[in-house]
């Protein structure tokens, strides 16, 4: 049995049901079932006057249980009856019982959760929870009530606010809203939901039933102009989903046509969803990201983190900056590091910058500001590195300078600390050559802006222990960052997938693809922006050295496009310089440039290569194929090496790191909706036309001649770089 409640009866006559499912008292079908159970007794009995209910461990519910997803998607598990929570259990027994009852929300009532407590008469809760709908996050809809009774609690402009982003509010919004009835502290929950209880018994307290409540309901006409609002902002923000739609849909049938075929409209609609693409691959993405901090021989050790009391940073560059940033965003104390004071002043002065944007958004207080400023602790020497626990380096890609940074902090720093650096090519091993601490030598990848990119790639060489892994997963989650474990090698995860990336690009260009159709493509597909446009973002000459890397260690499949470096000799960087494969203005605005063909043309001369009628007319579709497969192929590499731990950390990796739409499930995850037979079908058939860039790996190769998904990893996972 997975979960479940339990009821007991006070003298005061309330029972108080109680819901039980660790970790976050999610519903699953045993604990609807028993929910259903608990309070059909309580209505029977004749001591039960009132009913609370509540959730174990100051936690209400963290909603239906995601993991009987997969179940009820390939037909293992049945779903309820149609109808069976939302209207039966919810509707009919619930809220239209002729005992009222109250929720105490302690922790987080999300998802069906919220939707138990909607259900109820009234609501309590304390003041730090979270309460939310967050299904949307999920490919799905709510699916217990709650597009019916949101609306109705909160009003429709905030319930759609809550619903389309799955923002959660804290306990006195929701109050201020209407949410909750009365914000009590933890301690006095339980007693101040039996008063509550007893209150709408004696008649002291309205007895509401959610579901038909109108005063917070605009009139029709002007409902539908908000849905139609919402509608427009769903199609901009998302064009690519139906289930924002459907959303809007059913919650307009409640107002039309009455809340009780709205939820039937729900009903039907969340059944569709919960077997849709993009819920399957939202709930991958969902278990992948708690995933990645789930290492075979790391994090199965019974291995505590230590505690990490103060971090240094050395160098206060865009990246050093961004890394000190994210840190005293945490309240982490930061040592920054700089070699004199000029630069040690522009470092800190992007640090400040990177908060008070912070605050013009509103996102911080200026005393917040104060305070996290004054975390920050200029340095020009190792004076103030006695007592870190993390040094995190961030300096120039120099393996020499690297290299007696790491002799001089195992002098100066105390023999626990860990020594990260955040390089992006240099091999770890290389970099503490000339110390006696690869134990605890690490690398803490981070993407520019470090403050802000969600993915922290900790590189691990053979020697790194597990304690350290262990720790710098600590601090990355504290940090608000997914850590993704990858080995030792060029490029690590991101980067080697990236590579194909905007190599493919520069080859269907050459080949005869135009430029602004592959970006649209990409954009389309559902990547934040084209690869062109991004490489002007990123500019030409990070793009360069990142290509003499590829070239020096993969030359077999790097294809040598002169675009770039024919681009560069009239002085164009990308947007920095405000012409790029765009034209930028003030605002960084892109349009196309004409000049562009010109390059394209020498390029090609260069190259020997003329225009392929076949990829000039290339349809969207295969643009898409012809860019990303080779990521796959590049994915199924990484696989293989054992460069990453399992083919969904690549799937994190991909959508944090590089974009790759979350609705797709990550590269791997899409490739095998798409299946790994036809992939190397297309692969093989290109590289015959195209050369080697398109080679398939053995791996593919032999997933595909199984007919087996790319995402089942190696049969013995590789030694290599772990
Ligand atoms: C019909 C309904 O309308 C449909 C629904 O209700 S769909 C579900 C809606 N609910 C959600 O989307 C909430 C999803 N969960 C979360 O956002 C977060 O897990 C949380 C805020 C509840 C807790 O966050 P946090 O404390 O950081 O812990 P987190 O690591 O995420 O979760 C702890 C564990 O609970 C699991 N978990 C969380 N929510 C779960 C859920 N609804 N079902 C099953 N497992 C869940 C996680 O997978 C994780 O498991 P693990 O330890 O084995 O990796």
């Amino acid at each position: 049995m997975k979960g479940r409640t339990t009821m007991e009866v006070g003298a005061d006559g309330v029972a108080v049901i109680t819901i039980i499912n660790p970790p976050v008292n999610s519903l699953s079908l045993d604990v609807l079932q028993s929910l259903r159970a608990s309070f059909d007794e309580a209505l029977r009995r004749n001591d039960v006057k009132a009913i609370v209910v509540t959730g174990a461990k100051g936690k209400f519910s963290g909603g239906f249980d995601i993991t009987t997803f997969g179940g009820i998607q390939n037909g293992k598990t049945e779903s309820p009856k149609r109808g069976y929570v939302a209207v039966e259990v919810l509707t009919d027994i619930v809220e239209a019982s002729r005992k009222p009852s109250v929720a105490a929300i302690d922790g987080l009532a999300l998802g069906g959760g919220l939707e138990v407590a909607m259900a109820c008469h009234a609501r309590i809760s304390t003041s730090n929870v979270q309460l939310g709908l967050p299904e949307l996050q999920l490919g799905i809809i709510p699916g217990f009530g709650g597009t019916q009774r949101l609306p109705r609690l909160v009003g429709l402009s905030k319930a759609l606010e809550m619903m389309l982003t799955s923002k959660a509010v804290r306990g006195s919004e929701a109050h201020d809203l209407g949410l909750v009835d009365a914000v009590v502290p933890a301690n006095e929950l339980l007693s101040a939901a039996r008063r509550w209880a007893l209150d709408i018994v004696e008649r002291r307290k309205p007895w509401v039933s959610s579901l038909y409540k109108t005063d917070k309901l605009e009139p029709l006409g002007e409902a539908r102009e908000i849905l139609k609002f919402a509608r427009a902002q769903a199609r901009k923000q998302a064009p690519n989903l139906r289930h924002p739609q459907v959303c809007i849909d059913v919650i307009e049938e409640g107002i039309a046509s009455g809340p009780r075929a709205g939820l039937w409209k729900e009903a039907d609609a969340f059944e569709e969803l919960l077997r849709s693409d993009t819920c399957k691959s939202l709930v991958h993405i969902f278990f992948a990201q708690r995933g990645t901090s789930k290492v075979p021989g790391v994090t199965d050790l019974g291995l505590s983190s230590r505690r990490i009391k103060k971090v240094a940073v050395i160098g206060g560059g865009l990246m050093g900056s961004g890394i000190a940033t994210a840190l005293v965003l945490s309240s982490y104390p930061v040592v920054l590091k700089e070699v004199n004071n000029k630069l040690l002043e522009a470092g800190i002065g992007r640090v400040k910058a990177n908060l008070q944007s912070r605050v013009k958004k509103g996102k911080m207080t200026e005393e917040k500001f104060g305070k996290t400023m004054s975390l920050i602790q200029g340095s020009l020497d190792y004076d103030n590195f006695r007592d870190v626990d993390i040094v995190i380096e961030a300096v120039i890609e120099n393996v020499s300078l690297k290299q007696q940074i790491f002799a001089d902090l195992e002098k100066y720093c105390p023999p626990h600390c860990i020594l990260a650096s955040n390089t992006s090519t240099i091999d770890l091993n290389l970099i503490g050559e000339k110390t006696w601490s690869q134990d605890r030598i690490v690398g803490a990848h981070f993407f520019s802006p470090a403050h802000i990119m969600p993915l922290l790639e900790i590189v691990r060489t053979q020697k790194t222990s597990p304690q350290v892994i262990v720790d710098v997963l600590d601090l990355g989650k504290k940090i608000k960052k997914t850590p993704v474990i990858v080995g030792n090698c060029t490029g690590f995860a991101v980067n080697r997938m990236f590579f194909p990336y905007t190599q493919a690009a520069m080859l269907l260009v050459e080949h005869g693809t135009d430029l602004h159709k592959i970006d649209r493509a990409i954009t389309k597909f559902g990547m934040p922006m084209g690869p062109f446009r991004l490489v002007d973002l990123v500019g030409f000459g990070v793009g360069v050295a990142t290509a003499m890397q590829y070239i020096e260690h993969f030359p077999d499949r790097t294809y040598k496009s002169m675009i770039i470096p024919l681009m560069q000799e009239d002085k164009r960087a990308g947007e920095s310089t405000r012409k790029g494969f765009y034209l930028y203005d003030d605002k960084r605005k892109a349009s196309p440039d004409p000049e562009l063909k010109k390059y394209i043309e020498k390029a090609r001369e260069i190259s020997g290569i003329s225009v392929d009628p076949k990829i000039a007319n290339l349809p969207e579709k295969d643009i898409i194929e012809m860019i990303f497969f080779p990521v796959v192929n590049e994915a199924c590499r990484v696989l293989a090496e054992g460069i990453a731990v399992k083919a969904s950390d690549l799937d994190i990796a991909g959508v944090m790191g590089m974009g790759f739409p979350p609705y797709r499930g990550g590269i791997l995850f899409w490739a095998d909706m798409l299946g790994s037979k036809y992939i190397y079908s297309r692969l093989e058939e290109w590289s015959k036309q195209y050369g080697g860039f398109f080679k398939p790996c053995a791996y593919m190769a032999e997933k595909a001649a199984k007919g087996a998904p790319l995402s089942s990893g190696p049969m013995k996972q590789a030694k290599s770089r772990m």
